[in-house]
């Protein structure tokens, strides 16, 4: 039996879940129990905040686990468990901020005994510690932005992902302390156990499949016989694309293939231009 512990609210809770659907692992839940089945009966879930996941991981707890890379290195816990899989969402960066009009401007204006309000204390320490600084930290829950505005620091070092909320409040990026996105991890002693590894093997193996399909797209046409050489050069598809008689028409061919999302605006282009018709792209939910 596997116990996966999935982030019960918070950001990447839905996006997580809905990855998780994707790729078959159906999740039985129960009103607002955090506990709950999944279709694979030695597969259960528990949900906890998505910042206390990495110590259930690490003490075994929970075999596996999803939460930010951010998370883990706050919790200290990035030796106890393995790294299995990056969801590649969930961006965002942990920077140091001071607001706009101070004249700090780079980590070498930072002073021992300045205050820096935070909600990664131990992070923001020990990457302050590795540049040879003590700063007086200051640990808040949240909305730490507003802490250099009420005199409760002169600086902060909080997440940013689109800037916005660090540009609303008046505060500039001084330096960066760690990038993170959204990860699958897993306790080491979990992956250890033949049974256990094969089992967490399949839940990589199936939200890889999700993740990988999200940047494809099967494409569908119907061309001129003619014109397959030269619409063979243009989608490589993943074993060659699949050619096959159109029975009303004989002059006609119909072709699919997989292709990569980036590349199907100027393809689509290119194939009206060598005759191609009825031009399908179409979603696909997973690539085994
Ligand atoms: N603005 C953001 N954009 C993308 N990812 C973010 C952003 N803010 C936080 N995250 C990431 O979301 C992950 C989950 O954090 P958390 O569960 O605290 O979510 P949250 O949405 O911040 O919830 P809350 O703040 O209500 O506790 C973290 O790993 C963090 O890096
Ligand atoms: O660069 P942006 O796209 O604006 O995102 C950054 C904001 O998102 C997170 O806040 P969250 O919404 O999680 O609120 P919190 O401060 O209460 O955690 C983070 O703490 C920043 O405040
Ligand atoms: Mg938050």
């Amino acid at each position: 039996m596997i116990l996966l512990a999935l982030p019960n609210k918070g950001r990447i809770s839905e996006p997580v879940n809905k990855v998780l659907e994707k790729a078959g692992l159906k999740i039985m839940v129960q009103g607002r129990s955090l506990f709950a089945q999944t279709v694979d009966e030695e597969i259960k879930v528990m949900f906890a905040r998505a910042k206390d996941i990495p110590e259930f991981v690490a003490d075994g707890v929970a075999d596996v686990g999803v939460t930010g890379y951010d998370l883990v290195l706050e919790r200290g816990v990035e030796d106890k468990v393995e790294f299995l899989l990056d969801f590649n969402f969930g961006k965002a960066r942990l920077v140091i901020a001071a607001p706009e009009d101070s004249n700090i401007n780079s980590i070498d204006d930072l002073r021992n005994g300045m205050k820096i309000a935070t909600e990664f204390p131990n992070l923001t320490r020990k990457y302050l510690k590795s540049r040879g600084l003590n700063l007086e930290i200051i640990e808040l829950s949240g909305a730490t932005e507003i802490a250099p505005f009420i005199g409760v620091a002169d600086l902060i070092s909080d997440l940013t992902s689109t800037g916005t909320t660090l540009r609303l409040n008046h505060l500039k990026i001084v330096d960066e302390i760690v990038s993170s996105t959204t990860r699958l991890i897993a306790n080491k002693e979990s992956l250890k156990d033949e049974k256990k590894r094969k089992k967490i093997n399949q839940i990589v193996t199936g939200i890889k499949s999700v993740l990988y399909a999200e940047t494809k797209r099967l494409i569908m046409m119907n061309a001129p016989k003619d014109r397959i050489e030269e619409i063979r050069k243009i989608i490589p598809g993943m074993s060659g694309p699949t050619i096959s008689e159109v029975l009303s028409d004989k002059g006609m061919v119909a072709i699919h293939a997989v292709v990569d999302e980036k590349e199907v605006f100027p393809l689509v282009n290119k194939l009206e231009e060598l005759g191609a018709r009825d031009i399908l792209v179409i979603p696909i939910e997973r690539i085994l």
